[in-house]
């Protein structure tokens, strides 16, 4: 670099970091970083691990110390330990635009996707024998729909969401999509899709892992059958939180699930020989719920209160949008190529840079203090959560990534 040309990148740099405190200083989303535990290390992986939230510590030692260790058994009642599964999953529901008693949360994501599937296929009935899954999809979907298919006699047919319109027809029983594309970032669009499901006579399953606490996802209002997530990316639920299961009130009564544990009996208590599934979101719990995880999560979900999805949304683009300024800015044209689309009604929450060393090149920028995450084979991402991640970061990261890249 000539002198003249680090002059410019210099002026270019503090012009940057001016906007980047400006804008800080007038994003209301601010205070909230209060909320959880961080450090001076920029955090860039919330949509693979969020950060923790301050309240959790404490609720944990409560539900451990006096809930489990003092009060022991009663907890099941007194501590609303029982009921803990569809309590926070009317706390989520907001966040995904559903009204209460649809959402119940248990289990891991795959496990719903599994449930999810199969269910839809049921409901599907005969005549519809073909499951078409997301070809680009995070490999557990792929994995279990491919069982899920086996199983119920369908055929799998992998697409990719663009293909979906194309590749419905009367056989089509369901349909497994990605709101957001794990690698790319990319927002796919769900109010149209799922319209083309419909319209085919299918049912649609939603995976919402990268999209729910990122942006708003609407599933009332659009009619979606079925839709899963995990709760430890964007909702900070902490290390293999429990995921959620979302089943629309009018087919409620229809799902019938796979995997029908005594937690989803309408009479679990009554020991019954015979199952008879629960009314409601209910019908979607199996066995006993993972209680200190599902009660780290409902503290974890408290940083929500007075926080509207859309004002997280307009962050995160905003977020977005200035990382694309600052790699532009910073980094040698040519050097990475964004995969992520530009054009904000198709970007989730991440950014993903396509480069031939990412590998190499995302451990030296954590050495630095900058933390995303590699995906193979050559994607760097970086994903960006605005209860807890300003515009200075965000600023500090791209400088970090282009000294990193030299
Ligand atoms: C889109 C998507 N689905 C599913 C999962 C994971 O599922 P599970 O919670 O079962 O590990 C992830 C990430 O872990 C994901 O990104
Ligand atoms: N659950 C995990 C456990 C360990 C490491 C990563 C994850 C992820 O969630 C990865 C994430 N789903 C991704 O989009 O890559």
């Amino acid at each position: 670099m000539s002198e003249r040309e680090a002059e410019l990148a210099a002026e270019l740099g503090s012009e940057l970091a001016v906007r980047a405190e400006k804008l800080d200083a007038a994003d209301e989303l601010r205070g909230k970083r209060d909320a959880f535990v961080l450090d001076d290390v920029v955090y860039l992986d919330g949509n693979s691990l969020g950060a923790l939230p301050a309240v959790v510590p404490g609720r944990v030692e409560d539900v451990v110390r006096r809930q489990w260790g003092e009060l022991r058994i009663r907890s099941w009642e007194e501590s609303g330990w029982w009921t803990a599964p569809e309590r926070i999953g009317d706390r989520i529901a907001p966040l995904i635009g559903a009204a209460p008693g649809q959402v119940v949360v248990g289990d891991s994501t795959s496990v719903n996707v599994f449930k999810a599937l199969v269910g839809a296929v049921r409901m599907a009935g005969e005549g519809r024998d073909e499951l078409l899954v997301d070809a680009t999809t995070f490999p557990t979907d792929g994995y279990i729909a491919e069982s899920a298919a086996r199983m119920t006699g369908c055929a799998l047919r992998p697409v990719t969401p663009g293909e979906v319109p194309g590749a419905l027809g009367d056989r089509t029983a369901a349909v497994l999509l990605n709101h957001v594309d794990y690698r790319t970032g990319r927002l796919h669009d769900l109010p149209a899709l799922t319209a083309a499901v419909h319209a085919a006579g299918a049912y649609v399953v939603w995976d919402l892992c990268h999209s729910a606490g990122a942006l708003p996802v609407g599933l009332d209002e659009h009619g979606v059958d079925l839709a899963v997530g995990c709760t430890y990316k964007y909702l900070n639920g902490g290390p293999g939180s429990p995921a959620y299961l979302y089943v629309r009130r009018e087919l409620q009564d229809r799902f019938d699930s796979p995997l029908p544990g005594w937690n989803s009996h309408a009479e679990p208590f009554g020991m019954r020989a015979g199952y008879e599934p629960a009314p409601g979101a209910l019908r979607g719990r199996v066995g006993t719920p993972d209680i200190l995880s599902m009660l780290a999560l409902e503290a974890a979900l408290e940083v929500w209160d007075g926080v509207p999805v859309e004002a997280v949304r307009a962050k995160s683009l905003a977020l977005t949008d200035f990382f694309l300024e600052c790699v532009a800015a910073y980094v040698p044209e040519g050097r990475v190529e964004c995969v992520t689309p530009v054009p904000h009604e198709e970007r989730g929450s991440q950014i993903a840079l396509r480069c031939h060393d990412a590998s190499d090149v995302m451990k030296r920028l954590v050495e630095r203090g900058v933390v995303g995450d590699f995906r193979a084979p050559d994607v760097l991402r970086f994903g960006f959560t605005p209860l807890y991640v300003g515009f200075a970061d965000v600023e500090r990261a791209a400088r970090v990534l282009a000294r990193t890249l030299a």
